[in-house]
């Protein structure tokens, strides 16, 4: 039989606080001014209860900001590194996303070459050669003054039957651009101008924004049944540009690997293997028709942030105590800088990336400032601010690999930081110089004292970053000494 629900006048509760029957005038006032007391007392007892989980809830969040001086410091793909550490499982199904920008990076390496081998001919018939653009290398004023190496009809029918590669790089624009996506996708996906007039900027993001989706939208659009489940790549698109770069792939390896282009580039100093999104040296690999890219090649692939990432996790701790965990990737080029400060207030750690691969480079914005000595004028910034004092600062002195790879190369160090002298040319030499300068820089401009915690790192090295992170992260979530952190 169905309930009846009780009026008013049967409900107990109601019975229990109802005014007592024949209450005098003066009893109704005392009664009422007990009400009003009981409540206000019950008031603040919620707002301390509120004001408790408020801090509870704070307490529980650890925000953690990367921040680098200059493009191409490593901070998302240390962001990566987070992500594929604390969540795997969106790591992995972003990878069809990350396909694109690995053919778009070897299309990309693969223009800078067309474009040395146009500059190498317009020296031969005379015109003023214009310097290959490339956003990671700085052109030298002599590099034009020594004869280049002259190519011959095999390298232009060899770049002629490359060509369709712009079509790829056009193409894979295209699907950032109106025609594949509305009008206000386009604009939250990427920005990205038309491909005719800006094939040799590169390609970024507004990170903030899903561009991911844009991807996998497209790559799922056709298809259903021919999508890889568990990558959403469609193997079987006719327009897949991976088509197109299988069917080059020997193409590319004989142009790579060709001498008088070994020696072209050298001439140009273009060191394609240092350059971001360099992926030449793989190209059996990562042009075969099912490749589907590793974390690795995720780590390695280059797409430039343009606004904030942000990569949240629930971590628990020893304790098993879960903790939120944001970690803020903001772009790193000059005209970004404005936009750090609202972080800094709340966040708990700075992870400072300042890559030391880049002591013989220029910034893009200012080609007369060197991008290490921007490393280490943005950290004495980054260490005396006042708003960052009970900041934990964590550096990471990146791109070690690139670093020992470079002198052994044999460019010398002291050629771009004079006061390293006739010091070894060595890695253990100048890594150490490096660290102990910016470890200077920390002592004398902290106004509290507080540790130095400083980490040599590659990070697109994902067992030696997975390491550290693991560590660190542990260590900051209990807010004890951060030992971990540290390289003694
Ligand atoms: N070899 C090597 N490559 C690295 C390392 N760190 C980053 N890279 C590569 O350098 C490129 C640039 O790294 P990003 O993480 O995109 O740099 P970023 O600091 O986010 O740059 P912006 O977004 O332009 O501010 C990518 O292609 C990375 O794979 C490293 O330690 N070693
Ligand atoms: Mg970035």
């Amino acid at each position: 039989m169905p309930r009846r629900s009780l009026t008013e006048d049967e409900d107990p509760l109601s019975k229990l606080i109802a005014p007592p029957p024949n209450e005098s005038p003066a009893e109704r006032e005392q009664r009422i001014s007990e009400e009003k007391k009981a409540k206000e007392i019950s008031d603040g007892i919620d707002e301390e209860l509120n004001a408790q989980r408020l801090a509870e809830k704070k307490e529980n969040k650890i925000s953690v900001l990367l921040l680098g001086a200059s493009t191409f410091a490593g901070k998302s793909t240390t962001l990566k590194n987070f992500q594929l550490i604390n969540s795997p499982k969106a790591f992995k199904a972003e990878r069809g996303s990350w396909r694109t920008i690995v053919q778009l990076n070897i299309a990309r390496s693969i223009r800078i070459i067309f474009d040395a081998m146009t500059t190498a001919q317009q020296q031969y018939s005379g015109l003023s050669p214009v310097s290959p653009i490339s956003e990671d290398r700085s052109p030298s004023p002599l590099e034009f003054e020594q004869e280049l190496p002259m190519l011959t009809a095999e390298h232009l029918k060899l770049k002629m039957r490359l060509s369709p590669l712009l079509q790829v790089e056009e193409s894979l624009w295209r699907r950032l651009s109106p025609s594949t996506a509305t009008a206000t996708q386009q604009v939250s996906v990427t920005n990205v101008p038309p491909p005719s007039s800006n094939l040799k900027k590169e390609i970024y993001v507004q990170s903030a924004t899903p561009w991911k989706s844009a991807f996998s939208r497209f790559l799922s659009s056709s298809n259903r049944e021919s999508v890889d489940s568990d990558d959403g790549i469609d193997f079987d698109d006719p327009q897949d540009p991976g088509v197109i770069l299988n069917n080059c792939a020997e193409d590319m390896i004989k142009l790579w690997h060709d001498p008088t282009i070994k020696a072209l580039l050298q001439a140009l100093r273009i060191r394609l293997e240092d350059t971001p999104g360099f992926f030449l040296d793989e190209l059996d690999r990562v042009t075969a028709l099912k490749y589907v890219p590793s974390d690795d090649d995720i780590l390695k692939a280059r797409l430039k942030t343009m606004g904030v990432s942000e990569h949240r996790f629930v971590l628990k701790t020893g304790n098993m105590m879960s903790r939120d965990w944001r970690v803020f990737d903001v772009g790193g080029a000059r005209s970004l800088r404005a936009a750090w400060a609202p972080f800094f207030d709340a966040c708990d750690a700075i992870i400072f990336l300042a890559p030391l691969s880049c002591f013989d480079q220029s910034l893009v914005e200012d080609p007369s400032v060197n991008r290490l000595e921007d490393s280490i004028l943005l950290w004495r910034a980054i260490v005396s601010n006042q708003l960052l004092q009970t900041t934990e600062l964590i550096l990471f002195l990146n791109k070690c690999d690139i670093l020992k790879a470079k002198l052994e190369s044999g460019i010398r160090f002291s050629k771009w930081v004079i006061s390293y002298g006739d010091r070894p040319n060595t890695f253990e030499g100048t890594s150490r110089y490096m660290k102990k300068k910016f470890a200077t820089i920390f002592k004398q401009h902290s106004t509290t004292p507080r540790t130095f915690y400083c980490h040599f790192t590659s990070v697109t090295d994902t067992h030696s970053t997975f390491t550290i992170l693991e560590n660190g992260t542990q260590n900051l979530a209990y807010k004890a000494p951060i030992d971990n952190w540290l390289v003694q």
